[in-house]
């Protein structure tokens, strides 16, 4: 087993000779109070200054064996812990040799601590322990009294992240006016989200979950890092009112107008398509010819499709949710986005192959057992760590290499530090006589793209 360790970090397994060396700390200590005990008796009978230096020296001898105490504590604490843990859940086997049980044979666990994480390595080695050490979520975290962040399953080792110091979520006051990267976006709470490598993003939550807060710091970063803005709000509140800043022809809330949005960034995706066929490069995306993001946010999408009452109303929809369909499925490498976000997602709202296709997926507030399972599928959570702050959820980033999505807190915008439109002012180029006439700045952006794929 030496020879094949899978990492550096030490291994434990009951097989092994474990020496309790807490026990014999301890027992050196009370040793040595035992001694100092007598020694302060003797003193008492007759005070006298030879007996009062060996009496000092045990005091000395006494505080070092304490810290010695505290130090194998912390010391083996970890592997005391880990073999509590193997003997508790039964992952070990015993025979019983002569008279005396013997333990022939135990499931080997390792461990990694950094400043803020603890990482416990369960090490699979095809035996029957095997499949139970994918699955000891619950009773490590309760053995180590940490939410389990996130649990990794490679071949032949699971690995179970557990924060030791909790990630902190991002500050109003933090907030960069400049991106710090043209395309990734910092979510505060340690990840950082890359629309490239994680294309598209689900937001699910109930009302006052943050939802609209969370589109709103999102909506700043894409307009940050010059994407192109164009707003889906059938419900037609805060989101619908940001005509007036990004352009009339920018936001849509009626059905018609819902339509037209979608079908002008299905063109915008196939003309960058045609330009990029034209100007061929291997392996290139839109930022290799000088595009940037183009952002679609459908606010309320369940909304939306319950607007269908008639016959041409039903036809619309469809063929929004095909143009919908057809940005999950095409629009990463042309650099065309869609941020969708619904109250309650079910396989009305979005089919469960979107679903898949939607890289970056965030539920808000506590939801039920079937509404997480209906935006993370196979990635739920296992066991869910209360919702007690506005604005705190489940995230779940593909290709992060978690197993499941794990417990996150939205970037905290104070209302009191945070003015929404001021920032959103300092980002939009739209000048004020255009505001009165979005249109025109619409036409300008096509005309742009026009040029380009000329
Ligand atoms: N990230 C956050 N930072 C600061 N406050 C927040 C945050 N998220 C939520 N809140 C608080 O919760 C309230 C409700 O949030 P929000 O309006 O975003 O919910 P919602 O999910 O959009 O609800 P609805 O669907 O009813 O519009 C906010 O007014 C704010 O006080």
């Amino acid at each position: 087993m030496l020879f094949f360790n899978h990492n550096r970090e030490p291994t434990i397994s009951l097989t092994q000779r474990n020496i309790n060396w807490v026990f014999y700390a301890k027992c050196l200590k009370y040793l040595v109070y035992l001694f100092l005990v007598i020694s302060f008796l003797n003193l008492l009978s007759a005070i006298s200054f030879s007996k009062l230096i060996p009496m000092l020296l045990l005091s000395l001898l006494a505080w070092f064996t304490y810290k010695l105490e505290h130090w194998v504590k912390n010391r083996f604490q970890l592997r005391d812990l880990l073999l509590y843990f193997l003997r508790s859940n039964s992952l070990f086997k015993e025979e019983k040799i002569g008279d005396k049980w013997v333990i022939t044979s135990s499931a080997i666990m390792s461990w990694k601590q950094s400043d803020n994480k603890l990482i416990i390595v369960a090490i699979k080695q095809g035996d029957s322990y095997s499949k139970k050490l994918e699955s000891l979520d619950v009773e490590l975290s309760a053995l180590l009294d940490l939410p389990l962040e996130t649990k990794i399953i490679r071949p032949s080792i699971v690995e179970y992240h557990f924060f030791t110091v909790r990630p902190t979520r991002l500050q109003t006051s933090k907030l960069n006016e400049q991106p710090t990267n043209p395309i990734s976006i910092d979510l505060g709470y340690g990840v950082v989200y890359n629309p490239v490598e994680c294309p598209h993003i689900l937001i699910a939550g109930g009302t006052g979950s943050g939802k609209s807060i969370l589109i709103s710091y999102l909506l700043l970063e894409f307009l940050k890092r010059k994407s192109e803005l164009y707003i889906a709000d059938p419900k037609n509140s805060d989101l619908g009112s940001l005509s007036h800043y990004l352009g009339q022809d920018r936001v849509a809330t009626s059905l018609n107008n819902i339509a037209r949005i979608v079908r002008l960034t299905v063109e915008e995706m196939n003309r960058r398509y045609e330009y990029m066929r034209e100007n061929f490069r291997y392996g290139s995306n839109f930022t290799d010819h000088g595009f940037n993001m183009t952002w679609l946010i459908f606010d309320e999408m369940g909304a939306f499709q319950a607007s269908g009452t008639d016959k041409k109303s039903k036809e619309t929809i469809n063929e929004v949710m095909d143009g919908i369909k057809q940005i999950i499925l095409l629009g990463r490498q042309s650099g065309i986005f869609i941020l969708v976000s619904a109250q309650q997602v079910n396989a009305d709202t979005l089919n469960t192959d979107l679903r898949d296709n939607l890289g970056l997926r965030i539920t808000l507030g506590a939801n039920s057992s079937e509404g997480y399972r209906m935006v993370f599928g196979t990635a739920t959570p296992p066991a869910k760590q209360p919702i007690e702050v506005k604005g705190a959820g489940y995230l779940y980033m593909q290709g992060s290499g978690k197993e499941s999505a794990e417990y996150w807190e939205s970037p905290y915008l104070n209302p009191k530090e945070f003015d929404f439109i001021a920032e959103l002012q300092k980002h939009t180029k739209i000048s004020s006589e255009e505001i009165s006439d979005g249109r025109e700045y619409s036409l300008l952006f096509l005309c742009v793209k026009v040029e380009v794929s000329c």
